[in-house]
């Protein structure tokens, strides 16, 4: 399978955060849903906000590639209930996937009911309506320890309430790709912190997304065994990729 295939192309920065105006954002945000299409990528991340104008590009050219957005983003710190009002509200603009940044903070003070709770909701909701899940957990903020028991926990709250059939559709994410970390130090997907998600995870999905910007280290990911990468660098990714016997 090529790599456009495991590609969530992205594009989550609002007007303000890429410095311009609503309208030049927009125009971004379908520049990239041009460049899936064209280069086939599996989706297109995007805030809620633009789906609808994303959702009539994806349509007119008929193409396959999915719709996914975030929710409560980037820091994951909304009651459950803001999380499941807003899920609610991107599903019924059209998205297929919804990134939720779990509340890890949570998580990290030991309310481990809360982060369990929340699961089984957002869960709930997206097997309700047929949608695939993906929770970011954040490595950059979590210990090697950390991770290792939120990937579990995700794992056995998803399998013992929900069952193997509808963990297929359940991802563990790494990162936001927009965590604030000292200066050198990665604030998203590492080698290190997808092996343990992997290790941990199975059989949920797994998504590397956050840092990573070149076609080496997407493949490298590749063949760790994750099987999605989000990515703003889409275009890097699949321009470097063609003269390899990767098998991607
Ligand atoms: O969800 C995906 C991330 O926002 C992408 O992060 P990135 O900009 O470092 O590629």
């Amino acid at each position: 399978m090529k790599i456009s295939q495991f590609l969530d192309a992205t594009y989550l920065k609002t007007a303000q955060q890429a410095g311009v105006s609503e309208q030049e954002n927009l125009l971004g945000v379908l520049q990239l849903a041009e460049e899936a299409i064209l280069n086939g990528y599996k989706l297109i991340m995007i805030r809620a906000n633009y789906i609808v104008h994303v959702k009539n590009i994806l349509n007119a050219a008929k193409s396959p590639v999915l719709i996914g957005t975030v929710v409560d983003f980037p820091e994951g710190k909304s009651s459950i209930q803001q999380k499941l009002e807003e899920a609610q509200k991107a599903i019924s603009y059209g998205a297929h996937e919804l990134d939720f940044v779990l509340n890890y903070n949570a998580f990290k003070a030991g309310n481990i009911d809360a982060v369990i709770a929340e699961l089984k909701q957002c869960v709930a909701l997206c097997i309700r309506h047929h949608k695939v899940a993906k929770f970011i957990i954040e490595v950059a903020a979590l210990s090697n320890e950390e991770i290792i028991v939120i990937s579990q926990l995700i794992r056995k709250v998803v399998l013992e309430d929900f069952g193997e059939e509808n963990a297929k559709n359940v991802f563990v994410k790494s990162s936001t790709g927009f965590f604030q970390t000292e200066a050198n130090k990665p604030n998203g997907a590492t080698i290190e912190s997808m092996k343990l998600i992997l290790e941990n995870a199975k059989p949920l999905k797994v998504k590397a997304a956050g840092g990573v910007k070149d076609y080496k280290t997407a493949l490298e990911m590749l063949l760790l065994g994750v099987d999605r990468i989000g990515t703003s660098s889409s275009k890097e990714i699949i321009s470097k990729g063609h003269n390899t016997n990767s098998g991607y």
